[in-house]
């Protein structure tokens, strides 16, 4: 029989008894059902919500709650049903691989088809076999002939006697491709040829070996993937947390994995990719909002401030040191010093008048003996505190106003206040002082509340006499500040947070400063922290993250390329995580092919980069970069007109990429009549298929068929630290790139070979 057939014939079984397993599964979840509706009532008000923002960092933050919700929202929704939703998934698409393979020491030659999830017809007759069970790593990883794979065990030896990819389209086989390589190239080529669309899709038929490893990694602690612009870092990472989930299934929930991601754009970007795997989403942020989460008091510059900002000078290097490991170790010794002196209080007052003053405070956090920590001091403090005010309330009962206030009570509230069973008094007094008890204690409330969450320690205070100590814990010379620029710069900061804002790179030191205070030990049931975009994150953030995730294990992506915010900080990053993570337990791994892009795009936009680092395309041919110098800003509008038109005509999407909110806005209003464009403005924002204008920094991490690249002119992209920025944004396209300047271009891009792009 020919392979086509045999393999037709195969399909139609293992569908007929998908089908088989529907109608039982159907069965059972009628039954259980029917149990579960005699059991609880309760759990169907259980909806873990993961769709929204708001609610994912909610459960992020609530870690031990959630997780609990977690389990039982896992219950709760019964085996039965998930096993439907795989079932679907199976149907529609039951495996897109095979391999034959004879493990060492066997006589037969077993064949293996790969499939999103397993399935079989009894316990051990496996029909298709999940993408992420150990023996299906054979397919991503190596050719036909000997192979070794890992799984729980140890190291097991097979030969590999065929490798076939199908394509699968309703049920039939369309494609049958066999090949002798990992994953075929031609397969690779169908896949990326294919045109953007706003979601991310996953990679599971094409992972490629290196991505493999980055994927099924266990073992380290910290695992950084350095890799060019659309080298499938994001992919990897995001068929990882499948991975994982599936690896540690019972373990580990998607509630226990985060995700810091550069933008919100990107977090919608990426949000279908796991739910596609038939897993649930991990949490996702970007740093900001874990910071405003944690701050929720304060206002922080935001990205769009951060990057337009652009500081110099001293204020620069003052930036530059507060995202230091050595500002991070300073931190470390004032807290330390804060248990013999300085912490920073606030008297308690009630009805106007102080009842506890900050001497009264101080005294008792100092009352503790010297072995006390930070965290201990705070929690006896708040203990003492809270018997103080519970002795207050005899006190209080007698004084003038809680009289006038039970004399003036409503009908209502008296009666609220004797609850359900209103009570028989033995007398009026007995009366009054019942009520005075009530009365007081309600009013006493919010200040034990406020002991609760700690608001007697001066926080604000507390942090800004952390900035007046630094000259005396960091020698600011070696960076080249003196100690009026400091000075200078502790008064823009008291500014601000007199106005209730805190500067970005204040913000880090402030929630270390706190968490300190407190003692906090950090989220412990957060087992995988991912990091996108490193390069952007301080020294001092990474540091921070590593203390507020103690337990968990990282994996951090970046381009050192790309560095848009930090710059010439990207390159000691390395070193600075050496410091972090035990170099025994660091795996760094070097992604150097890219995906995204034809070769012509990818040749452009790598010889942008000075030390354009080791960057292959994979070969997909295209049209060559096209760069145009016109003679007005009319002219580059018309010429931006009819690119779109071409490109629509082409079917492909554009995105016009400016590189501040305010050109992006010079552009929308130069063409929202005569086109049909939309701004991005903001990270919140949705991705909507069809033109968009979105200022670089929030087209990190994104893809797009077409890109226009507005305004590249020298007067735009002048300083060679705008390098990077140029680099991210022409490695955005995917098929057709397009850079328009007005009157002369950017040195960054005159400077490229000329035979890499055409001029039009
Ligand atoms: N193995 C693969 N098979 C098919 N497509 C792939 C593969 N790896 C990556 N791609 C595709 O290449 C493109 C770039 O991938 P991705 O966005 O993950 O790269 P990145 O390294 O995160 O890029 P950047 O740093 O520029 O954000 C995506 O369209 C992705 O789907």
């Amino acid at each position: 029989m020919e392979p086509y057939e045999a393999e037709q014939q195969r399909l139609d079984t293992v569908l007929e008894k998908i089908q088989d397993a529907k109608v039982q599964n159907d069965l059972d979840r009628k039954n259980a059902e029917q149990k579960q509706a005699d059991v609880e009532n309760g759990w169907n008000d259980v909806r873990f919500k993961s769709s929204t923002y708001g609610s994912l960092f909610e459960t992020a933050m609530s870690v031990r709650q959630q997780q609990q919700m977690l389990q039982e929202r896992e219950l709760a929704m019964n085996s039965v049903e998930h096993q439907a939703v795989v079932l679907d998934r199976l149907q529609a698409r039951p495996y897109f691989a095979r391999i034959d393979v004879q493990e060492a020491g066997s006589e037969t030659v077993e064949p293996i088809y790969i499939g999103l999830a397993s399935f079989s017809d009894s316990p051990d007759n496996f029909l298709v076999y999940d993408w992420r069970a150990p023996i299906s790593s054979i397919y991503y990883d190596a050719g036909l002939g000997n192979v070794t794979y890992e799984t729980p065990d140890g190291k097991q030896e097979a030969n590999v006697h065929l490798k076939r990819q199908f394509q699968i389209e309703d049920g039939t086989i369309v494609t049958i491709f066999d090949t002798d390589e990992a994953v075929g190239d031609q397969m690779l080529l169908n896949a990326l040829s294919g045109e953007s669309t706003t979601k991310m899709k996953s990679i599971v038929t094409t992972i490629q070996k290196e991505q493999n490893k980055i994927i099924r990694n266990t073992a380290a602690e910290l695992l950084f993937v350095q890799g060019a612009a659309g080298s499938g870092k994001t992919s990897a990472v995001l068929q990882r947390v499948a991975y994982l989930l599936y690896r540690y299934r019972g373990h580990l929930t998607s509630g226990q994995v985060v995700m810091f991601s550069p933008n919100q754009l990107f977090n919608d970007y990426i949000d279908q990719v796991l739910p596609e795997l038939g897993e649930q989403n991990m949490v996702q942020m970007t740093y900001y909002q874990y910071a405003s989460r944690r701050l929720p008091k304060l206002q922080l510059e935001t990205l769009q401030e951060r990057f337009e900002a652009q500081p110099a000078g001293a204020q620069k290097r003052i930036i530059d040191l507060k995202g230091t490991s050595v500002y991070f170790d300073a931190m470390q010794r004032y807290a330390d010093g804060l248990n013999k002196a300085d912490i920073k209080v606030r008297p308690i007052k009630f009805r106007g008048q102080e009842i506890i003053s900050k001497e009264k405070i101080v005294d008792i956090y100092y009352s503790f003996n010297e072995n006390y920590k930070l965290g201990n001091r705070l929690q006896g403090t708040k203990e003492r505190l809270m018997k103080m005010l519970q002795g207050r309330i005899g006190n209080e009962m007698q004084a003038d106003w809680v009289e006038a206030e039970i004399q003036n009570l409503t009908k209502e509230q008296y009666d609220t206040m004797l609850g359900d069973n209103p009570r028989e008094f033995k007398s009026d007094e007995e009366e009054t002082k019942y009520l005075a008890k009530i009365i007081v204690t309600n009013a006493l409330a919010p200040i034990a509340k406020g002991f609760n969450r700690n608001r007697f320690i001066n926080i604000n205070n507390q942090f800004i006499h952390f900035l007046r100590s630094v000259p005396k814990l960091v020698n600011l010379a070696a960076y080249d500040i003196t100690e009026a620029d400091w000075t200078k710069s502790v008064e823009y900061t008291v500014n601000k947070m007199k106005n209730g804002e805190l500067p970005m790179a204040d913000m880090t030191p402030f929630m270390l400063l706190f968490d300190l205070i407190k003692g906090s030990r950090g989220e412990r049931d957060i087992r995988f922290v991912f990091i996108d975009e490193i390069q952007d994150y301080t020294p001092f953030q990474l540091a921070f993250l590593k203390f507020s995730f103690p337990r968990a294990r990282f994996t951090m992506l970046g381009d050192l390329n790309q560095a848009i915010f930090t710059k010439e900080n990207a390159v000691s990053l390395q070193d600075e995580l050496s410091r972090l993570f035990d170099p025994e337990k660091s795996e760094y791994v070097q992604l150097t092919q890219t995906y995204r892009s034809t070769q012509q795009i990818t040749d452009y936009s790598k010889a942008i980069l000075i030390n354009g680092a080791q960057i292959d395309a994979f070969e997909r041919e295209g049209d060559k970069p096209v760069v145009k110098i016109l003679p007005s800003q009319d002219k580059m509008v018309e010429a931006t007109l009819m690119q779109l038109v071409a490109n629509d005509e082409a079917d492909e999407t554009t995105a016009i990429i400016t590189k501040t909110l305010a050109d992006a806005e010079v552009a929308y209003e130069a063409l929202r009549e005569r086109a049909d464009v939309t701004i991005i403005r903001t990270e919140n924002q949705r991705l909507v298929p069809g033109t968009i204008i979105v200022p670089a920094y929030l087209a990190k991490g994104l893809e797009f068929d077409a890109v226009i690249m507005w305004d590249a002119s020298e007067g735009v992209y002048h300083g060679d630290d705008e390098r990077q920025l140029v680099y991210t944004i022409a490695s955005r396209a995917m098929h057709q790139l397009t850079v328009l300047a007005v009157t002369s271009l950017t040195p960054l891009l005159a400077e490229v070979d000329e035979r890499l792009y055409e001029k039009g």
